[in-house]
């Protein structure tokens, strides 16, 4: 119920109420109840009986009693309602345990219990031997409290013990008195009041019992134990820091008040009535204390009595506090119990302040300032540290320029790097590609040279073949091991590239920079490509070359118009497939198949005999209009054979143009077996450029213009 205590907090009184269930006499006078517990928190008093009949003569009559008291039904709201059958531990836990944790944090507590003789305050208070009070319980537990906590802090524990009876304060632990009352700047002062320090809870409750002997008691009307006077029992608890050395005063204040009954409810007369009329006396005090508290007023008047002054700081100043208002249930205490709560819940609109008691210490002033200036150093370190933070916090949370201008930055630089070095390789392939094609050639020049002796012209312009096979080989060799060097330096990026996407794919900002990722890898394929056609820009130079000093061989061989047209096509397919496109495709290729995005799904590109008819039909019609168009010419004189020839061509799985010129060869050798049989030979190449029905040569451009782009590859069916 209740809360740990906060520095500053506004608090109000908590209250609670008690009722005590029916003691021996009000049992045997069959007394009725006047207080019916509604829940934990509300009460209703005088709830009236629900058997309310009135009978006259022995009938029951249609209209109540008029000279019956109507009940009052008041509905009361408390902090807590215990009801009957709430034992002192239960009290206890819900209600003074909480209230140790706050003395040990500092505030000053106080209990009161409150309520008319005999309404069992010294009975929740104390308790007898076979339930301990709270008193004993609230003590037991902060001693328990004091010792988890004793590596932390050191205390020091001492208790008064005093009665205010007759408007006399006296030490119930010494029995000596009447004290006076002082007031200073820290409130109240008992002069001459010294406080018993103790080490245990068992010698508190020795000291306990001791001051209750001397407590002044006489027998009443309402309880043969009736206490007179009000008990006030402190607990002082200085707290040494173990570190720091500061110091912390902290008082709880257990408070048994004297019954607030009414004089002639005890039926006291004399010595007993003039007691009574001074207990009421504080208790009126009391009384007006906690209405002008209520009320919020400003002047409140602790100076009327000496029980007001010494509670003037558990009622309205730096406590927190618990009044436990004890009632009887019994119809014979009504209009006691009726003031008690009365009293309740005036006092639980009363609003303290919580204060933190100060620390106290032996330091030197210095000490404070040093630390002070720490504190103030450290609190704008974190101050600094956490504008940082949300900084942080801000640039994640938002789109932000700098956080994407860096990952452009490494974007861009990875593939600027990536393009260079596949530049570099490409280059450095092609120019050993060339090479390795210029050699190929070499070997065919030289072989028409062999067949046409005639033609020495031509010899002059041969100087780009000159150069002897081992000089090539080994530039080719010189960059092929160049090459190796940038292959694996690509293979690295390629890497970093891969590493690059996964964080990419990670980053907060994944979606924006795949898009710039993805216009980056366009690029560096763009350049790929680029590369590729001067590559093929090259070996077309390379090969118009080879055939223009092919053409100008075969002149000076004076070979027949026929002839000359049928070698043109023969030596063109040769020059072709000296080519050995695949091998140059498939290096071309290897940078693609690092990124795994190849220029089709099988890898392969599709075969070309000219730029229109690559964007004309299939690749099946393109291979017939190219089969067409090389058996058209007269190479094969009889017509049967040339179509049996190309429906073999056509048929044939894996057509390559090697495979066409083996067939072509084949083809002229049955059709030309008369004419010379002895002169067929089994290399294409020397069979067509010896052939005897070549005749005459025509210029040869126009197949050659008419393709732009090389063929790119044989290819696959299927
Ligand atoms: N909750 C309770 N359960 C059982 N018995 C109780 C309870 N409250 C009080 N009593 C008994 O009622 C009697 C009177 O109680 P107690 O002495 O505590 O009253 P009191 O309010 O302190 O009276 P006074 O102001 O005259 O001292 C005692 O015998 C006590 O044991």
């Amino acid at each position: 119920m209740q809360t740990a205590a906060m520095a500053g907090e506004q608090t109000n009184v908590k209250v609670v109420v008690r009722i005590r269930p029916y003691n021996q006499k009000e049992l045997e006078q069959n007394a009725k109840s006047i207080i019916k517990v509604m829940d934990a928190t509300t009460l209703l008093f005088d709830p009236g009986e629900e058997d309310d009949e009135f009978f006259f003569h022995g009938t029951k009559q249609k209209y109540r009693d008029i000279t019956k008291r109507v009940s009052k039904k008041i509905s009361m709201e408390f902090d807590r309602v215990f009801d009957v059958d709430a034992t002192n531990l239960q009290i206890f836990e819900e209600c003074t345990a909480p209230l140790v944790h706050s003395v040990l944090n500092g505030y000053n507590c106080s209990v009161f219990v409150y309520g008319a003789t005999g309404a069992g305050k010294t009975f929740t208070m104390l308790g007898n031997h076979t339930s301990l009070g709270l008193t004993f319980l609230t003590m037991s537990h902060l001693f328990d409290k004091m010792k988890e906590k004793r590596n932390v802090y050191r205390y020091d524990v001492g208790v008064t013990y005093l009665e205010v009876y007759n408007e006399q304060v006296m030490n119930l632990l010494t029995k000596t008195g009447p004290l006076k009352l002082r007031e200073d700047a820290h409130g109240v002062i008992v002069s001459g009041l010294s406080v018993r320090p103790i080490q245990s809870a068992d010698e508190l409750l020795e000291l306990l019992a001791l001051g209750n002997c001397n407590r002044t008691e006489h027998p009443t009307d309402a309880n043969a134990e009736s206490s007179r006077s009000h008990a006030i029992f402190q607990v002082h608890i200085r707290m040494t820091d173990a570190t720091t050395n500061s110091k912390r005063l902290v008082k709880l204040s257990m408070i048994d008040l004297a019954g607030s009954e009414r004089s002639s409810s005890t039926k006291c007369f004399g010595l007993r009535f003039k007691e009574g009329a001074s207990i009421n006396k504080s208790l009126l005090a009391l009384g007006n204390c906690i209405n002008k508290l209520a009320d919020g007023l400003k002047h409140i008047p602790y100076r009327d009595s000496n029980l007001t002054r010494i509670l003037k700081d558990s009622l309205g100043g730096n406590c927190q506090t618990l009044m436990v208002a004890n009632a009887s249930m019994s119809s014979l205490t009504y209009e006691d119990t009726y003031n008690t709560l009365k009293y309740a819940s005036r006092a639980k609109k009363i609003r303290t302040t919580l204060r933190q008691n100060a620390l106290k210490s032996n330091m030197p002033k210095e000490f404070y300032i040093k630390k002070v200036n720490e504190l103030k150093e450290e609190n704008e370190r974190l101050k600094k540290a956490n504008t940082a933070l949300e900084q942080r916090i801000g640039k994640h949370s938002t789109l932000n320029e700098g956080d994407f201008q860096q990952w452009f930055h490494r974007i861009e630089a990875l593939f600027s790097e990536t393009a260079k070095v596949q530049e570099r390789l490409i280059v450095l392939k092609s120019h050993a590609k060339i090479l390795a094609f210029r050699d190929k050639l070499k070997t065919a020049i030289s072989e028409l040279f062999e067949n046409f002796p005639t033609a020495c012209s031509a010899q002059t312009e041969c100087s780009i073949y000159t150069s002897s096979a081992r000089d090539l080989n080994k530039q080719i060799n010189k960059l092929r091991g160049e090459t190796e060097y940038w292959s694996e330096k690509f293979e690295n990026l390629h890497k970093e590239l891969n590493k690059l996407q996964t964080e990419v794919k990670m980053s907060k900002h994944a979606k924006l920079l795949q898009i710039f990722l993805q216009k980056e890898y366009t690029c560096l394929q763009n350049a790929r490509q680029l590369l590729r056609n001067n590559h093929l820009k090259d070996l077309r130079f390379e090969l118009n070359k080879a055939i223009d000093l092919s053409y100008k061989i075969m002149k000076d061989a004076c070979l027949s118009e026929e002839q000359c047209q049928n070698m043109e096509k023969l030596q063109q397919l040769f020059y072709i497939d000296a080519l050995d496109e695949e091998e140059i495709q498939s290096d071309m290729n290897e940078t693609e198949e690092l990124f795994g995005q190849p220029n089709n799904a099988s890898g392969n590109l599709t075969f070309e005999i000219s730029s229109t008819s690559a964007q004309s039909g299939t690749d099946k019609e393109k291979m017939k209009i190219f089969v067409t168009s090389i058996l058209s010419t007269e190479v094969i004189k009889s017509p049967q054979n040339k179509e049996k020839l190309k429906d073999v061509l056509l048929k044939s799985k894996k057509f390559t143009h090697k495979n066409l010129l083996r067939a072509v060869a084949v083809g002229i050798q049955k059709e030309n077996k008369k004419a010379s049989p002895t002169r067929i030979r089994k290399s294409p190449r020397r069979l067509i450029a010896k052939a005897p029905n070549f005749e005459r040569r025509l210029p040869m451009r126009q197949v050659n213009e008419s393709s732009n782009v090389l063929p790119d590859r044989d290819f696959i069916l299927n």
